[in-house]
């Protein structure tokens, strides 16, 4: 029961960005995927998603790909943009409603999944509210609220803390060590190295397209030749690296 990304080339009008990446997520892992602006990280989840097609090699689910079967590979995962996306003549209760339809769960199920997470960010009293009234964060918390409620066995995070505040990020992340727990994966870009610490079972470095570390920090270290290095050693080691290149 994996995420399984094979020899995968993929990018814009035949110009490949990543360049044969080759990993595998557990369900039940929480993997923070690190990289420089650029190197290719929201590509690869792009890719993931279904929403850019690979040049070579393969993403599957259970060993199917999208195109095997795009109903069950969509309903699998659920997305989380570094942007928001809301309808703006939606309102919130309205955004859970078409969530639900979209993965095929009962809304009065997704009414009730949803309810002690729109307590915990404070939104509770917000249901009846449009986008255009929210703030960054808090249309952030419901596009947040929309992706818990399905049974996505696989949650793909783009810039998770962005725009939230301290206590919802604290919250959240609790959320995600709780989802994990409960068998989902759960792949993430970050540049809050901190959180990521804290947070992943391990970490996959892209740096220019190509993956040149995956593993937990330990592995890193070994991989990088760096005994006692921590997270941000190691990232600022891959940095000074590409700018050399
Ligand atoms: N729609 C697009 N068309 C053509 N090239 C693109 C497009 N989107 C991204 N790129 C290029 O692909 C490369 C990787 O971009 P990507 O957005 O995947 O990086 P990233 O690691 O997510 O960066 P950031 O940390 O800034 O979000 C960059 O060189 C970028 O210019």
């Amino acid at each position: 029961m994996t995420l399984q990304v094979d020899n995968l080339f993929s990018g814009y009008r035949q110009v490949p960005v990543l360049k044969d990446v080759n990993f595998s997520i557990k369900f039940g892992e929480i993997v923070g995927l690190i990289g420089l602006n650029g190197a290719g990280k929201s590509t690869l989840l792009k890719t993931i998603l279904g929403l850019i097609e690979p040049q070579q090699g393969s993403v599957k689910i259970n060993g199917q790909s999208i195109v095997d079967n795009h109903k069950d590979y969509a309903q699998n995962i659920a997305y989380i943009p570094e942007t928001p996306i809301l309808y703006e003549e939606l309102t919130l209760k309205e955004h859970i409603e078409m969530t639900a339809l979209g993965y095929n769960i009962p809304v009065d199920v997704a009414m009730q999944r949803a309810e002690p997470l729109l307590k915990m960010f404070r939104l509770d009293k917000n249901l009846n509210w449009f986008p255009t009234h929210f703030s960054k964060g808090m249309k952030q918390k419901v596009m947040v609220v929309c992706a818990l409620i399905t049974d996505a066995k696989i949650l793909i995070i783009d810039e998770p803390f962005l725009g939230l505040d301290p206590i919802a990020i604290r919250d959240f992340t609790n959320l995600l060590k709780e989802r994990a727990a409960d068998g989902t994966a759960i792949l993430f870009t970050t540049h809050v190295l901190s959180i990521a610490d804290e947070l992943c079972d391990y970490f996959l470095m892209l740096r220019a397209g190509v993956l040149i570390g995956q593993g937990n920090v330990s592995e890193l270290r070994e991989q990088f030749m760096m005994p006692e290095a921590s997270l941000d050693d190691i990232y600022i080691a891959m940095t000074e690296q590409e700018e050399a290149l």
